[in-house]
């Protein structure tokens, strides 16, 4: 195991009854990483990530947590590992001072020790006015935040947060964005592993992205490399003439493309050879006279997605 890999996989697979859900899945996961599982309904996301949190036990493979084997080491492991589970365990009746003293008491810490790290906790999450309500009377996001701080109560190198914004408003799920990249970069979750169904929350949050399909990894790569693998950024041209876009796209060096349905504008993916995007600029530059609007567009992950995970 690398000194930069959090997580280590290898040839896990796991089966429920005669289903197979993971196949001999292969996977490092880098130290520092915010890495976002993907992958349709019922590819493993969720077992996937409760084996890595000792949560479930594997049929057969290994994993290794910051240099400890979940299955020969758990404890040692899961003293590295802070989780926020899926859905909101909480106590409804305790308050986040309270949930956090147990937590701490929980993990052997002393009642000082306990009490002084739910305060540190409850200042970095901005709870300190929630310190003694109850969890009940506590808005969504907020309920959130304190799933996040308990998962934390052990300072842990790998925080796993499996759909950690379901069901939360907009506002609440950017709120919470913004918490998990601020702890991801003040080191207090240096290594975040997330699922989501979300494209937009893996967009918003990962450095890396890793979409599971049929039981194995199908993609493991930075959102802008796995763009760039799936689709093309391209630049749209309104022009102010049909007539204009026409013999643009007639004239060109560089190969424009009408776009179909759309009377005056031209399509280009952008070129990556620099001779041909200067000779795309240049033929562009004779019409710059008649342009009437720009847009640059990337690939998303939608199309990363559709051509990766359901393929
Ligand atoms: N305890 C279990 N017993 C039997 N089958 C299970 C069990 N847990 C999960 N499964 C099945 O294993 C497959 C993978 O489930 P898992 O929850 O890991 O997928 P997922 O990618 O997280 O799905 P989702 O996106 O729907 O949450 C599914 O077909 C599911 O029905």
């Amino acid at each position: 195991m690398s000194e930069h890999t959090s997580v280590a996989v290898r040839d896990l697979e796991k089966s429920y009854g005669n289903k197979t859900v993971l196949d001999g899945l292969c996977l490092s996961i880098r130290r520092g990483s915010r890495t976002v599982v993907l992958g349709p309904n019922g590819a493993g996301k969720s077992t996937l990530l409760e084996i890595v949190a000792t949560l479930r036990s594997p049929g057969s493979g290994t994993v290794v947590v910051e240099g400890q084997d979940v299955v020969a080491h758990t404890r040692q492991a899961r003293q590295l590992i802070g989780l926020a589970p899926q859905s909101n365990a909480l106590d409804p009746l305790a308050s986040p001072q309270e949930v956090l003293d147990f937590q701490g008491a929980v993990l052997g810490l002393h009642a000082r020790a306990a009490r002084r790290r739910s305060s540190e906790l409850l200042d970095l999450f901005g709870l300190g006015e929630h310190r003694r309500t109850r969890i009940a009377k506590l808005s969504g996001g907020t309920r959130r935040k304190v799933d996040l701080a308990v998962a934390l109560v052990n300072a842990p190198s790998l925080v796993i947060l499996d759909e950690p914004t379901t069901g939360l408003d907009p506002l609440a799920r950017m709120d919470l964005w913004e918490e998990l990249k601020r702890l991801n970069a003040n080191g207090e979750a240096s290594t975040l592993l997330i699922s989501t169904q979300d494209l937009h929350e893996a967009e918003v949050l990962a450095s890396d992205i890793v979409v599971l399909r049929e039981g194995n990894v199908a993609a493991h790569d930075s959102p802008d490399v796995l763009k760039s693998l799936v689709g093309e950024r391209t630049l749209t041209l309104a022009l102010d003439s049909p007539g204009t876009a026409r013999a643009l796209v007639g004239a060109s060096r560089a190969g424009f493309r009408a776009e179909p349905g759309d009377p005056g504008t031209v399509r280009l993916a952008l070129p990556r050879d620099p001779a041909v995007l200067r000779s795309a600029l240049e033929d562009i530059g004779s019409v710059a006279a008649s342009v009437q609007q720009m847009r640059l567009a990337d690939p998303s992950l939608d199309d990363v997605f559709a051509s990766l995970a359901a393929a």
